[in-house]
């Protein structure tokens, strides 16, 4: 019997407390107070939750949301993984006694209270994988009235599980707070759906951003250059852009750019012009480094080309294509040790389009107009580990997957949204520092001229390497 009470309390405490409170009130008071109490309860409640909607939802509705979701995940575990197949039942040979073993569930607490994420370290039991955790995703998600579930492997038999309860990524997301010395190798150009900040890395890799039109490669772009800002004007960062849509993307941040070209032939000489500044600089660091540290005497080089397709699958002049593809290849295999970077936009992801893609290793997919195309920009089995491209809605455009480096899983992302006055405000801010080496005046959409100069060849002096 008193086994059965301390049950009784344990799972209905609060139950359990608001009953003993009403007994002696009761006893104490009689009826009448007890009744006036209770009206008074009431009305309080009606009017804080009809009169005051957030507030109610922040201080009340949503901790209990969370104590009871928590709670509910705590007792429910065992019973969950019998009925989803991932507990194993032992039977003692000795006495023919039955155990049950489960999956240990640890670590069980709110990753994130505005994008309500419950997380828990699970280490499943020997001879099960992680992918047969990941494989009851969908049915650890709908067993606790979670929208998804996301298995992130941590280790041969332990994942980190996180239960997501609500959206975080279906608001626009403004810019992000600027760093004052960016992290090249992880900067916050957006939110991630367990509402942690979503970080790219830059220096040593490249990029492919890919998404059919609206799909939002714009917002991850100027959240890219935004958070370069404070390298860009310091110009331990030159940004060399092609702009193959005739200046009608990128034009609005023309200062931030180094040099920007704005036709195939002029887009063409800045991609050779990078090959060469690449090839000077692979020449001398040859033997001494296989990392290069951006100094303003030599930059890190960010080559970046909004709709690449324009310079290699739709150009009519086919020796103005092969050099573009020529000078694009040696930037991607050669480019990421000497500090030369390639980041690239592009609609149409088929093998036709880009030949490349497998040498950008941080590859980036926004919305997709076909499921075949998913696993052709983030690679194979990219759709069955959960990068549902093709399912993005129009409505939700700078919604993305990407590959963290690192992680097996595709992780959905949102990029934060720059308008015109930001993009404004950006390119006035962090300004490059102007370059002898051109012609270019800085007005407007001035291609750059057919001969840059090796970056190495004009600079200031050389300052301290930056945070990376
Ligand atoms: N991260 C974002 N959050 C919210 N809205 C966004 C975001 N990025 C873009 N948008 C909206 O979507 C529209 C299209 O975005 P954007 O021009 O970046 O698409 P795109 O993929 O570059 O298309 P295209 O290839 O045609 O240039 C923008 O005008 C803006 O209204």
């Amino acid at each position: 019997m008193s086994v059965t009470i301390v049950q009784v309390v344990w799972r209905y405490p609060g139950t359990v407390f608001g009953g003993l409170v009403v007994l002696a009130v009761y006893r104490s008071y009689g009826s009448t107070v007890l009744l006036v109490v209770v009206v008074v309860i009431v009305v309080v409640v009606l009017v804080v939750r009809l009169g005051y909607p957030e507030f109610w939802s922040v201080r009340v509705a949503g901790p209990r949301f969370r104590y009871c979701k928590r709670r509910s995940v705590r007792r429910q575990w065992r019973g969950t993984c019998e009925a989803v197949g991932l507990s194993t039942v032992r039977v003692s040979h000795r006495t023919g006694a039955r155990t049950f073993w489960t999956p240990g569930l640890s670590q069980l607490r709110w990753s994130s209270r505005t994008g309500m994420v419950l997380a828990a370290r699970v280490r499943v039991l020997a001879g099960q994988t992680v992918d047969d955790l990941a494989g009851c995703a969908e049915t650890l998600a709908s067993a606790f009235g979670a929208r998804s579930v996301r298995v992130r492997a941590t280790g041969p038999n332990t994942a980190d599980v996180s239960w997501l309860f609500t959206d975080s990524l279906a608001g626009v997301l403004a810019p992000l707070p600027v760093e004052a010395v960016p992290n090249l190798v992880a900067l916050p150009v957006g939110v991630q759906e367990d509402g942690t900040p979503w970080r790219l890395r830059l220096a040593g890799t490249h990029l492919l951003i890919v998404g059919v039109t609206g799909a939002g490669k714009g917002g991850v772009i100027w959240s890219l250059l935004r958070a370069l800002g404070p390298t860009i004007r310091s110009g331990l960062v030159q940004v060399w852009a092609v702009d193959g849509k005739g200046g009608m993307e990128l034009a609005p941040g023309r200062p931030l750019f180094t040099h920007l070209a704005t036709t195939a032939e002029t887009g063409v000489e800045l991609l050779e012009e990078a090959a060469t500044v690449l090839a000077a600089r692979a020449a001398r660091l040859a033997g001494t480094t296989r990392k290069h540290e951006p100094t303003v005497a030599e930059p890190l080089l960010v080559v970046l080309v909004d709709e690449l397709a324009l310079l290699t699958a739709y150009v009519p002049d086919r020796k103005l294509r092969d050099r573009a593809e020529k000078a694009l290849a040696m930037i991607a295999t050669q480019g990421r040790a000497p500090g030369v970077v390639l980041v690239a936009a592009l609609q149409d992801p088929r093998k036709e389009v880009v030949g490349l893609r497998n040498l950008f290793p941080t590859k980036i997919a926004l919305r997709l107009d076909e499921k075949a195309q998913v696993d052709m920009v983030l690679g194979d089995g990219a759709r069955d580990a959960g990068a549902l491209c093709h399912q993005i809605p129009e409505t939700s455009p700078g919604v993305t997957y990407v590959k963290v480096d690192g992680q097996r899983e595709p992780v959905r992302v949102r990029s934060a949204y720059l308008d015109d006055d930001h993009i404004a405000a950006l390119a006035i801010e962090y300004a490059a520092p102007s370059d002898p080496t051109t012609s270019d005046t800085g007005s407007g959409t001035n291609d750059a001229p057919a001969t840059l100069h090796l970056v190495e060849d004009e600079v200031s002096p050389q300052t301290g390497p930056v945070a990376a």
